[in-house]
């Protein structure tokens, strides 16, 4: 039995789902997790609307703050053009290590790299360590006291563009009230809410879209 649970949903994954399809991957993760354990993946619920905003914003360069094990960046890698690539950043080297091996057993690993690091460290050397010049989608699945700080960084080092989009995770649970006020009051957002529940539960949550318009 894997010691943790982060490690018994990666074995679950091995054994149950198909390797290489992305969305056996994503269909067996929240199977073990409404079923068996819970764990902060976005989720099915949640992750349509993840689908329909990556869909209409088919973004070159995505950025996801917050890996875990995986689950969405696997959700997003299975929308994206060939040629388009995803960053996300993972400050717990275990998470990051079952990451990698979801990402691998998904197929998508030529789409993801996993960038070990907290935010704060990682945001601001994008451009001179990982030659991005501007990100077009950000998923933001991190700690909800970083959203606004992480967001203010990226307009500072000038990662995100006129139309460059913000999706953030729970808004409501756990919540990101100052992250709210901070896009819908600052003048430089277009924002949308999208009403949805907290993964695997029925408790309220929902996820704030936020369209850079520019600085
Ligand atoms: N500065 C940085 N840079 C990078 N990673 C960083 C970081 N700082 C931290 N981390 C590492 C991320 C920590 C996990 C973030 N996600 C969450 O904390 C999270 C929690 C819940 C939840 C649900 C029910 C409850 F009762 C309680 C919590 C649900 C979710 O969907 C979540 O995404
Ligand atoms: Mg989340």
């Amino acid at each position: 039995m894997a010691q943790r649970k982060e490690e018994r949903i990666l074995e679950y994954v091995k054994q149950h789902a198909a390797e290489g399809d992305p969305q056996s991957v994503v269909d067996h993760i929240d199977k073990y997790c409404s079923q068996k354990e819970w764990a902060m993946h976005v989720g099915d619920e949640k992750g349509l609307i993840l689908d329909q905003v990556v869909k209409e914003t088919n973004p070159t360069i995505v950025l996801e703050l917050g890996t875990y094990c995986g689950y969405s960046a696997t959700r997003i890698a299975r929308l994206l053009k060939p040629g388009s690539r995803l960053l996300t950043v993972e400050m717990n080297p275990e998470n990051a290590a079952v990451a990698k091996q979801m990402i691998q057993f998904a197929g998508v690993q030529d789409k993801v790299e996993i960038l070990e690091g907290s935010t704060e460290v990682i945001i601001p050397s994008l451009k001179t360590k990982y030659g991005v010049d501007r990100v077009d989608f950000v998923f933001i699945d991190h700690f909800s006291e970083r959203y606004t700080a992480d967001t203010k960084l990226l307009e500072e080092c000038q990662l995100i563009k006129k139309g460059s989009v913000l999706l953030a995770d729970n808004v409501v649970f756990p919540g990101a009230p100052d992250f709210l006020e901070y896009v819908r009051t600052c003048g430089r957002y277009d924002c949308t809410y999208y009403p949805s529940h907290l993964e695997y539960s029925d408790k309220l949550d929902a996820l704030e879209k936020a369209v850079f318009k520019g600085p």
